[in-house]
């Protein structure tokens, strides 16, 4: 269940909605294999940044690629690297969550009686065996989350998007969540992580890009989101510069 991962890049980019700034300038570069932290306070664009990455966003300004070419979900070459929560998977209500996990590996050519078993045993890591014959709608949140979680290691991957995968879970279930990843990693996948959680951050490592919301009115020429090389601020403390936004 895994691949070579890929580079994603990032440069200047930013997404403006009806007048409206839902990402100011961003720029990261994550080489293949790598690992980024996306981090910052609730609407500061970090869903939206992964959302580029994923093709479903276009940029308003600056260039996003991955792998090189700029993202684009109806190629299926790109839908072959990428896989993430970055939106909703639509669960079947006829399937149990073995069977969503069986079958995803199996469209992603596992066969049929491996795929079963990697599902019993993706189940058993993340500590939700005893739920592989729920219907979705019998699951709690955060078993949902871990569902939503199981379905995208199922298939293999260059570069993993995920979108705060600690929502709703308890620390023993977010360090096992990092473990996953962490083993995705060694295999080679490229990890874009938005996550609100300390501890999902330091068990990743490796660089934080620190995301600052955007202030209406606030002059153009502030600088970039980039990615720092020291501790920034926390997610609920903005970098107090003058107009309330910064680079790192
Ligand atoms: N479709 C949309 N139209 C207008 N504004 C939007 C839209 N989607 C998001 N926004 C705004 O864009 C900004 C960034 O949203 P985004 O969801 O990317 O933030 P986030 O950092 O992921 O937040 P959170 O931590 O709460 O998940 C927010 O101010 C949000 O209100």
């Amino acid at each position: 269940m895994t691949g070579a991962g890929v580079a994603v890049e990032l440069d200047a980019v930013s997404v403006v909605l009806d007048g409206s700034t839902l990402l100011t300038p961003t720029s990261a570069a994550v080489p293949a294999g790598g690992t980024l932290v996306v981090r910052g306070p609730n609407g500061s664009g970090k869903s939206t940044l992964l959302r580029v990455v994923a093709g479903v966003r276009a940029p308003t300004t600056g260039t996003a690629t991955v792998d090189g070419r700029a993202p684009d979900p109806r190629r299926r070459a790109f839908r072959q690297l990428v896989a993430g929560t970055v939106e909703s998977p639509v669960p079947a209500r006829d399937l149990t969550l073995a069977e969503h996990v069986a079958l995803v590996a199996t469209t992603w050519g596992t066969p049929v009686r491996a795929a079963r078993t990697f599902a019993t045993e993706l189940l058993g890591r993340l500590g939700v065996a005893e739920l592989a014959a729920r219907f979705p709608h019998e699951l709690s949140s955060g078993q949902t989350q871990l569902a939503a979680i199981a379905v995208v290691l199922a298939r293999p991957s260059a570069l993993l998007l995920l979108d705060e995968p600690e929502q709703r879970l308890d620390a023993d279930r977010v360090a096992t969540v990092a473990e996953l990843l962490a083993e995705r990693r060694a295999a080679g996948t490229t990890l874009l992580v938005a996550t609100h959680s300390d501890a999902l951050e330091a068990a990743l490592g490796g660089p934080v890009l620190r995301l600052v919301p955007a202030v209406p009115g606030a002059p153009d020429d502030v600088p970039d989101n980039d990615v720092a090389d020291d501790d920034g601020p926390d997610d609920d403390v903005p970098d107090a510069s003058a107009d309330g936004r910064s680079d790192a």
